[in-house]
């Protein structure tokens, strides 16, 4: 994708896309991300698309994001589909409890790389880090995965707010990154994710 417009400078939004299976929590990290609040109780499930703004201030400057919650039901993926292409960033889930969604990350893995732009941010997000008794999918699991497809992966929780800031600031300082017209400054997503990333011990956020 070319970008020839400073985004940041031009007040544009960064478009940053959630996806993955249905149920991962796309809709519940967002809400913790925007909000600071976890929606518990009965799960509604998204129809086609939402999205919500939060600016960001990275090192002084303000970074507008528009995240979209796309339907992870596989009725809505033609609707998801015509998105892909527009979004400069996406957040790519499963659920830790749930072996399915992360059997299909590769399934969604080919989907980005058929309809997304071929530069687009992408990050693996393993979500319920929380929820330890029903955890089905080990953490070593999700670093092996993401190590082979060569994209940055960090465990999250909606419900604790595990991580849940750094996964999109992280996009956020890459894009405007990618933005700045001075190409000597570089960053490493992967870096900075791996040197701020918090564990699911005993020192949860
Ligand atoms: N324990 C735990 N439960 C979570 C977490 N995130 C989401 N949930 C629960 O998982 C269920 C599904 O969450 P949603 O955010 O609606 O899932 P979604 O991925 O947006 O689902 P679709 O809209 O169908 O694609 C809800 O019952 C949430 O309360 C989390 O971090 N920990």
């Amino acid at each position: 994708m070319s970008r020839k417009v400073s985004h940041s400078s031009s007040c544009l939004p960064e478009q940053v896309m959630l996806v993955g299976d249905s149920g991962v929590g796309k809709t519940c990290l967002l809400v913790r991300f925007k909000d600071g609040a976890f929606l518990a109780g009965s799960f509604i499930s998204t129809v086609g698309i939402d999205f919500r703004n939060k600016v960001l201030n990275i090192d002084g400057v303000k970074v507008k994001l528009q995240i979209w919650d796309t339907a992870g039901q596989e009725r809505f993926r033609s609707v998801t589909h015509a998105y892909y292409r527009d979004a400069h960033a996406l957040l790519l889930l499963y659920d830790v409890t749930n072996k399915t969604s992360f059997d299909n990350i590769q399934a969604w893995l080919s989907e980005i790389h058929e309809y997304a732009q071929q530069d687009v941010v992408l990050m693996l997000l393993g979500n319920k880090a929380d929820a330890t008794h029903d955890r089905v999918v080990k953490r070593e699991d999700g670093e092996r995965l993401a190590k082979e497809f060569g994209v940055p992966f960090m465990e999250t929780s909606a419900r604790s707010g595990l991580n849940v800031e750094l996964a999109f600031t992280a996009v956020a300082k890459e894009l405007k990154h990618r933005s700045m017209k001075d190409p000597n400054e570089k960053f490493k997503l992967q870096e900075y994710v791996s040197k701020e990333m918090k564990g699911t011990g005993c020192c949860r956020s």
